[in-house]
């Protein structure tokens, strides 16, 4: 742990090295360079390790040399030729991202957690890390998806927390990765929202102990998740206010605005990808622009009500009216994203969209998919299919049970 007079700094990993992974580590390494008193220089980058072969289109393919052809560690290949020629070909990385195939070790002393896997892979992955985090590490998780169970559904932000037992906070937004690497203007949301304790208050009067509060979750629907308790921030650390917080992810061409409503945010960037299938599958069958514009329309109010009728207690519409993470994420995913993409291949071609992932994404994943039979599986249990038809149908779709040129009747308010 490096120290700076009596002041700890951050140390700061991300938890993931997919496409977005990459991208969110590389916008990080740049600010903690430009935030030396706040964060230390080293931003660590757990890489779920792999066999990679470089390919010969990339710029570091060297029919020459000893590896051409072979394959090679990725985490070798991102800490010795800067680029993750996989997930996010052509970006350089900042030499003070280091790529670490060892979850455990990348955590290590860590105050704050950038979570970025595919939304399956946080459960397993933060099970390898309960009790090896930093009591007082905090964490923002900018995963798109939700976590569905036997008792209910969770915001991913709280699987995170519950599990390790520490504050996390959401980033979403209308966030292309390979547009943000390239660094061409985006802007995002970021809710944070921890007690007040980690500002640089005294700690409240009348807590519990002097280090540990009630972590308030959003969530009505999995009553344990109230239960966590959080540990103080040490007053030796710069505190994780919401302007430190920005300073971390803010970037020339990555707008952050910080919000405190974690539900709203995380929902925002879960559900969109459910519309964004939609707006492939009608872009499949030709349908044009307005039937594109329909789904939007609909998705979006789906979303709102899916917030009030789950999350009511935190979530604030205007969340999804007025910031990147609501209708703007839905517009860009359904213009460019790899969930409408893939959903709009797979009509063209009339092939599955599970085939489409497997052919043509080179090993990323859609969260579309597995987050409209986890919503459908909720609502379900909630005997409330019919009042997200559109939900329901892209699941049905999915399913096989119905086709997308039903989407318009089964989208239809029944009178
Ligand atoms: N790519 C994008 O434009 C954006 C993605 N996101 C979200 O970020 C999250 C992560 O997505 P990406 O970074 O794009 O990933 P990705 O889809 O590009 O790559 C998949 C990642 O999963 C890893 N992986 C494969 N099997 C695994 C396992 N068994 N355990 C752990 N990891 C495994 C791969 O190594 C790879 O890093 C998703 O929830 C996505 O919705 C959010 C905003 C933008
Ligand atoms: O979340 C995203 C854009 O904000 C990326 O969406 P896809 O996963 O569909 O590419």
């Amino acid at each position: 742990m490096a120290t700076l007079g009596a002041q700890h700094k951050h140390k700061v990993t991300v938890v993931g090295s997919g496409n977005w992974g990459t991208t969110m580590s590389k916008l990080v390494a740049e600010n903690v360079k430009e935030n030396p008193t706040l964060f230390e220089e080293t931003v660590q980058m757990w890489v779920y390790e792999e066999d990679v072969v470089i390919p010969k289109e990339s710029r570091h393919y060297d029919a020459g040399s000893e590896t051409a052809n072979k394959p090679q560690k990725l985490s070798h290949l991102i800490n010795t030729i800067h680029e993750n020629v996989k997930y996010l070909p052509n970006i350089t990385l900042p030499p003070n991202v280091v790529a670490n195939p060892d979850v455990v070790d990348s955590v290590k002393d860590s105050t704050i957690l950038i979570f970025v896997l595919p939304h399956q892979f946080i459960p397993r992955v933060c099970d390898q890390l309960i009790g090896k985090t930093m009591p007082w590490a905090r964490a923002i998780c900018c995963t798109k998806g939700v976590d569905v169970g036997e008792k209910g559904i969770r915001l991913m932000s709280e699987a995170i927390g519950m599990r390790l037992n520490i504050y996390c906070g959401a980033l979403s937004g209308a966030n292309i990765a390979s547009e943000i690497a390239q660094e061409k203007y985006s802007e995002t949301t970021i809710a944070y929202d921890p007690p007040p304790m980690d500002s640089r208050n005294p700690t409240p009067k009348g807590s519990p102990t002097s280090s540990q509060v009630d972590l308030i979750s959003p969530s009505k629907t999995v009553p344990s998740a109230r239960s966590a308790r959080l540990k103080a921030l040490p007053s030796e650390y710069p505190p994780l206010s919401h302007e430190n917080v920005r300073k971390l992810f803010h970037r020339p061409y990555f707008h952050v605005r910080m919000v405190s409503d974690v539900a709203g945010v995380s929902l925002g960037g879960a559900l969109k990808n459910i519309i964004a299938l939609a707006a492939g599958f009608v872009d499949g069958l030709g349908w044009g622009d307005n039937a594109k514009a329909a789904v939007m329309r609909v998705g979006i109010l789906e979303m709102v009500r899916f917030g009030k009728a789950f999350f009511a207690d935190s979530v604030k519409t205007s969340t999804f009216t007025e910031e990147s993470c609501g209708v703007a994420d839905v517009v860009t995913s359904c213009m460019g994203g790899r969930n409408f993409r893939c959903a709009k291949m797979a009509i063209e071609r009339g092939e599955t969209i599970f085939e489409i992932e497997q052919k043509e994404l080179n090993g990323q994943k859609l969260q579309g998919t597995s987050t409209a039979y986890e919503v459908n599986s909720f609502l379900k249990s909630q005997g409330m299919e019919k009042d997200f038809p559109l939900f329901t149908a892209v699941y049905n779709i999915l399913e096989g049970n119905v086709k997308p040129e039903q989407i318009p009747e089964l989208i239809e308010p029944k009178q």
